[in-house]
C-alpha cells in the first residue's frame, strides 16, 4: 500500500508491515483485528500474490478480519484451530513497560485471546502513542459479559473501582462476535493487573476481559524514531525503549 499521509496511520502501517515480514512460508498465521493489524494482513496478502510467501494458512481473530482476509485471497483455517499457530500479529490499545496490554477497543478481545494463547509467537503492532507507563492510564478496560444479568456486572465492576460505560452499538448496545456485551470499565492506572484479572476471571457472567498479561512475545512499535522490535526474554525483554 502507498504510505499513509497522517503520521499515526503511517506508524500503524510501518508496524503492521514490519511484522508481516516475520511470516515465513508454510506457517500457520493468526490475523489480528483493528486498524494496525489490518496493515499486516494486507501485506501478507501482497506477499502471497507476488510469490514471496507460499503455503501459509491463517485464522482470524474476528469476523471482520476473516471477511477481509478471505476477500484478499488468504487461505483460512477452520474456526476450531486444528493446528498450532506459529505467529499471530495483532494490535493493542495500551502497552505498558512489561509488555502487558489492554486490548478490545474493537470488541474482538475474546477471540484475540484464544488465538494468542494458541500461538507460539504473539507479535503486537502499535504506533508509539499506545505506549503507557501503566495500563488503564489512557484506556478503559473492555469487559465482555453475558447479556443475562449484565447490570449486576456493572455493579460488580463499580465495586472494584471502575466507572463503567456499556459500549453503544447499532441502535442499542454493541454486540461482540459471540453476541455478548462490552462494559468499558475505566479504572484509571491499574496497580496490579494480575490481581484484577483474577477477580474478573472468577466472576460468573464475565466472559472475557482485555488484560493480556504475559501473552505478547514481541512488540513492534513505530514512531518518530523509526521502528523498534522488542522480544520478551531477549535482552531488554518486556521493557519499552
Ligand atoms: O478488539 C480490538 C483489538 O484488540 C485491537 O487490536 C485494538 O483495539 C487495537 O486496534 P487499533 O490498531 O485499531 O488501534
Amino acid at each position: 500500500m502507498p504510505p499513509q499521509a497522517n503520521p499515526e496511520a503511517r506508524f500503524k502501517q510501518q508496524a503492521g508491515e514490519h511484522a508481516a515480514s516475520l511470516v515465513q512460508s508454510g506457517m500457520v498465521v493468526g490475523l489480528g483485528t483493528g486498524s494496525t493489524a489490518i496493515f499486516a494482513t494486507r501485506k501478507i496478502a501482497v506477499r502471497l500474490q507476488t510469490g514471496d510467501l507460499q503455503g501459509i494458512v491463517a485464522i482470524a481473530t474476528s469476523r471482520a478480519t476473516d471477511d477481509t482476509a478471505r476477500a484478499l485471497g488468504i487461505p483460512m483455517l477452520a474456526d476450531d484451530i486444528p493446528r498450532e499457530i506459529d505467529i499471530t500479529i495483532d494490535g493493542a490499545d495500551e502497552v505498558d513497560p512489561a509488555m502487558d496490554l489492554i486490548k478490545g477497543g474493537g470488541g474482538a478481545l475474546l477471540r484475540e485471546k484464544i488465538v494468542a494463547e494458541a500461538s507460539r509467537l504473539e507479535v503486537i503492532v502499535v504506533d508509539e502513542g499506545k505506549l503507557s507507563p501503566r495500563l488503564g492510564t489512557h484506556w478503559p478496560l473492555p469487559v465482555e459479559v453475558l447479556e443475562f444479568g449484565w447490570r449486576s456486572q456493572v455493579r460488580f465492576l463499580e465495586s472494584l473501582g471502575a466507572a463503567v460505560t456499556p459500549r453503544p452499538g447499532n441502535g442499542g448496545l454493541f454486540r461482540t462476535d459471540q453476541g455478548n456485551l462490552i462494559l468499558d470499565s475505566r479504572f484509571g492506572p491499574i496497580n496490579n493487573p494480575l490481581e484484577l484479572a483474577g477477580k474478573l476471571e472468577a466472576r460468573a457472567g464475565i466472559i472475557g476481559h482485555g488484560l493480556f498479561i504475559g501473552i505478547a512475545s514481541d512488540l513492534v512499535v513505530a514512531g518518530n524514531d523509526g521502528i523498534r522490535h522488542l522480544q520478551r526474554g531477549h535482552g531488554g525483554s518486556g521493557q519499552q525503549p
